[in-house]
């Protein structure tokens, strides 16, 4: 008999929600935040842990545990994506539920925060057990699900096709098309222009307008990303279109290096050809520690993959004047003094990579209104808010003298206590 076996804790990793914590008792404390609206925002509203049974091809049934926390409807119904990974645990995602809140209240989106997760392996699994799987996660949150209560979207490991069968299994229960109740899907069942490249758009605009503020020309610049999935491979297509040389980027196979700059497209065709991996590719030298480009010698850092990579541990070495986080939570909180004494600036996840969290909210507002935009008219907007966004932040890190990762929880927190305080408490 095949037993699941807890993943082992992670040595001298941080715990995310610790983490995100951290940064949140900061803010709440530079803004003076009372202690009611305090204690409702320091824990998720709701949180449910399912557990799927799923016929695996060999006819033998799986478990699988998955999870959906929705840390707030304060602003709104809860929106945030759904991560399958081996190594998901539950304060993971509770962590990524509470930044989605943060997230849509810094780019001034109608939405509270949520997030959900399954543990699996989908590297591993054959497109019908995924389809099983999603299908039977769907039919567990059926009650927690909704285009008016909380509406899921794609992240690590996901992507159009599972939001596809979660609205059709969530559609079929009801009864009735739901196109509004999952957003990142395929554009033929009502999915937006511009939310496949969305994030790693919003991360480009987001770095070039800190690149403003530090002086630095973007044709004279240089990066490395780590992470070349959805947000990696847009991020460093877009940020090479406007003349970033991109140096050095990663995925789990590896990291890749090339002093006179990557062919993204090259690149990006390779990996779409060989099962969404980078693995031998010969466009650039596979660096000996993955590790390295993480510090190595370039003006852009993007992180793009997953939690907790810039640490005590590494953070004295980077060399970039610029971090900007794809990812959702890359920087450990104990790196965060280093990186401030360094002087290095940090688009803060909540802020870079909201561009996906908008332009799901366009395809849902499009959903409800029963008609498309064009792709211009989604970039044009999306771009305008991060725009928008980036100076309010900005903004917030003059007025208060704090990094822009404070500056962004300010923003944040600032808007969902208002909110809070306008409606009355609950
Ligand atoms: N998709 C979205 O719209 C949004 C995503 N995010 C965040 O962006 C990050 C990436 O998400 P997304 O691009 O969607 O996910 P994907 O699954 O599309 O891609 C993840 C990428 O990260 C790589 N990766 C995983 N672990 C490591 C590692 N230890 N070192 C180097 N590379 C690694 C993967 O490699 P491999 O493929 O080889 O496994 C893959 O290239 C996550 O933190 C997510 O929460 C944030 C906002 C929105
Ligand atoms: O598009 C969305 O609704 C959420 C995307 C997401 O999960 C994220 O921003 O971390």
């Amino acid at each position: 008999m095949m037993l699941y076996k807890e993943p082992a804790p992670i040595k001298d990793k941080e715990n995310p929600f610790e983490s995100m914590m951290s940064r949140f008792n900061i803010a709440a404390e530079v803004l003076g935040l009372d202690e009611e609206v305090y204690n409702v925002l320091k824990s998720p509203t709701r949180q449910v842990i399912v557990n799927v049974p799923v016929t695996m091809d060999d006819g033998k049934v799986r478990v699988f545990e998955g999870y959906r926390v929705i840390h707030s409807t304060i602003l709104g119904p809860s929106k945030g994506g759904i991560r399958y990974a081996p190594d998901v645990f539950l304060d993971e995602v509770k962590a990524l539920a509470a930044w989605m809140t943060w997230k849509c209240a810094v780019v001034d989106i109608p939405y509270g925060g949520a997030k959900g997760g399954i543990i699996c392996d989908p590297f591993s699994m054959s497109a019908g057990e995924i389809e099983r799987l999603t299908r039977a996660y769907t039919s567990a949150l059926q009650d927690i699900f909704g285009p008016d209560r909380d509406i899921p979207a794609p992240d690590m490991g996901t992507g159009p096709r599972e939001m596809a069968w979660l609205m059709d299994e969530y559609s079929k229960t009801k009864g009735s098309t739901e196109h509004a109740v999952v957003t990142g899907k395929p554009l033929v069942l009502g999915g937006s222009l511009g939310r496949v490249e969305a994030t790693g758009r919003g991360v480009m605009v987001s770095a070039m307008a800190a690149m403003n503020k530090l002086g630095m020309d973007p044709a004279k610049s240089t990066a490395a990303i780590q992470g070349f999935g959805n947000v990696g491979a847009w991020a460093a297509k877009l940020m090479n279109d406007r003349g970033v040389k991109i140096l050095g980027v990663s995925d789990i196979s590896g990291a890749y290096w090339n002093d006179n700059g990557i062919d993204i497209d090259e690149a990006i065709e390779y990996k779409n050809a060989h099962n969404g991996r980078l693995e031998g590719y010969k466009g650039a030298e596979l660096m000996d520690d993955p590790g390295d480009l993480l510090t190595a010698k370039v003006d852009v850092l993007i992180p793009a993959a997953v939690e907790d990579v810039i640490t005590i541990h590494n953070v004295d070495k980077i060399q970039a004047r610029l971090i900007v986080e794809g990812a959702n939570g890359p920087t450990s909180y104990k790196a965060d003094n280093i990186i401030n004494e360094k002087g290095i600036m940090v688009v803060p996840d909540i802020l870079a990579n909201s561009g996906g969290v908008t332009v799901s909210y366009f395809e849902w507002v499009q959903n409800r209104m029963g008609f498309k935009w064009t792709l211009d008219r989604v970039n044009e907007r999306a771009e305008r808010i991060m725009n928008e966004a980036f100076e309010r932040v900005y903004a917030a890190s003059q007025k208060y003298n704090v990094p822009m990762r404070i500056a962004a929880y300010i923003v944040a927190i600032d808007k969902v206590a208002m909110t809070y305080k306008y409606r009355g408490g609950f």
